[in-house]
């Protein structure tokens, strides 16, 4: 049983009830789409085979307030990617349901920035996206690309994105994202690709975006990191919410359970 972890007199953000997330996969059975196994089932009167249903999310609820910063753990597989999306309005409810204060916005590694266009249009592309005007995004640019560090061994942001290495472009994909104030900000594993320096800066400005704006998700395996940005974690296993609660109190338990 999960113990409700509840502050009060602070304004909800996010509030997650009973949700559950299925997932259809169509054709999964290999074999099984031929015309006589077609045929074969039609005769019998069975239904179509090769739908497999992945039972990703089973039941999770929580509230989110403003100003938490809350991180998302678990084994690989346990839902956390899924619940982000979820949250994000990307995914539908199966049963329960999601509601958010604002618009939620998922920044993760596979966030969508064009591959073939530069670094550079990425960021006035990805800035006008994110609701910035114009000039907002002129105003920003400079910073944009300064945190990203992208140019710091040469003219990189003017080379396609498809150029660059997978920490290259997650640490871009963080510092678009990172330029606006969100009412929930939601970060899927995007500190893990970039280097020790990049995630020290990713972090300290992850804690401003908590105080300048709502909530921030972090989903990550990193638990050093975690520690450093969260102040409650939300544990899942097998896409239930395992526990919730102050972030020391859930990291002791996971790493005495995990063994890590
Ligand atoms: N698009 C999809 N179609 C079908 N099943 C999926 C899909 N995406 C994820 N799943 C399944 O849903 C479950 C939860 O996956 P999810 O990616 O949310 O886990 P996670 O905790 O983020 O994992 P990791 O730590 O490895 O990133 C897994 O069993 C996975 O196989």
């Amino acid at each position: 049983m999960v113990r409700p972890y509840r502050k009060v007199g602070t304004e909800p953000t996010v509030v997650c009830d009973e949700l559950h997330i299925v997932y259809k996969v169509y054709g999964a059975s290999a074999g099984k789409g031929s015309a006589t196994s077609a045929l074969g089932r039609l005769m019998l009167r069975r239904r179509a085979a090769g739908v497999r249903e992945v039972h990703a999310v089973r039941g999770v609820s929580f509230t989110a307030y403003k100003g938490e910063s809350i991180g998302i753990i678990g084994s690989n597989g346990s839902g956390k990617s899924t619940l982000l999306k979820a949250i994000a309005g990307l995914l539908p409810a199966e049963r329960g349901a999601v509601f958010t204060h604002g618009q939620p916005s998922l920044l993760g590694v596979n966030a969508a920035l064009m591959n073939d266009l530069t670094g550079e249009r990425n960021v006035v592309l990805g800035g006008l996206a994110m609701g910035m005007t114009p000039k907002e995004v002129a105003d920003r640019y400079e910073n944009i690309v300064d945190f990203s560090g992208i140019n710091e061994k040469g003219d990189f942001i003017s080379l396609p994105m498809r150029t660059y290495s997978s920490g290259m472009a997650a640490r871009l994909r963080f510092s678009i994202a990172a330029a606006k104030t969100h009412d929930v900000l939601m970060i899927d594993e995007a500190l893990a690709t970039g280097d020790a320096k990049f995630q020290k800066r990713s972090e300290q400005r992850i804690r401003e975006l908590r105080e300048e704006a709502g909530t921030v998700f972090l989903v990550s395996h990193n638990n050093r990191s975690v520690r450093e940005v969260c102040d409650r974690v939300l544990w899942l296993e097998k896409g239930k919410l395992i526990m919730d609660g102050p972030t020391e109190e859930v990291l002791q338990a996971y790493e005495k359970e995990s063994g890590k």
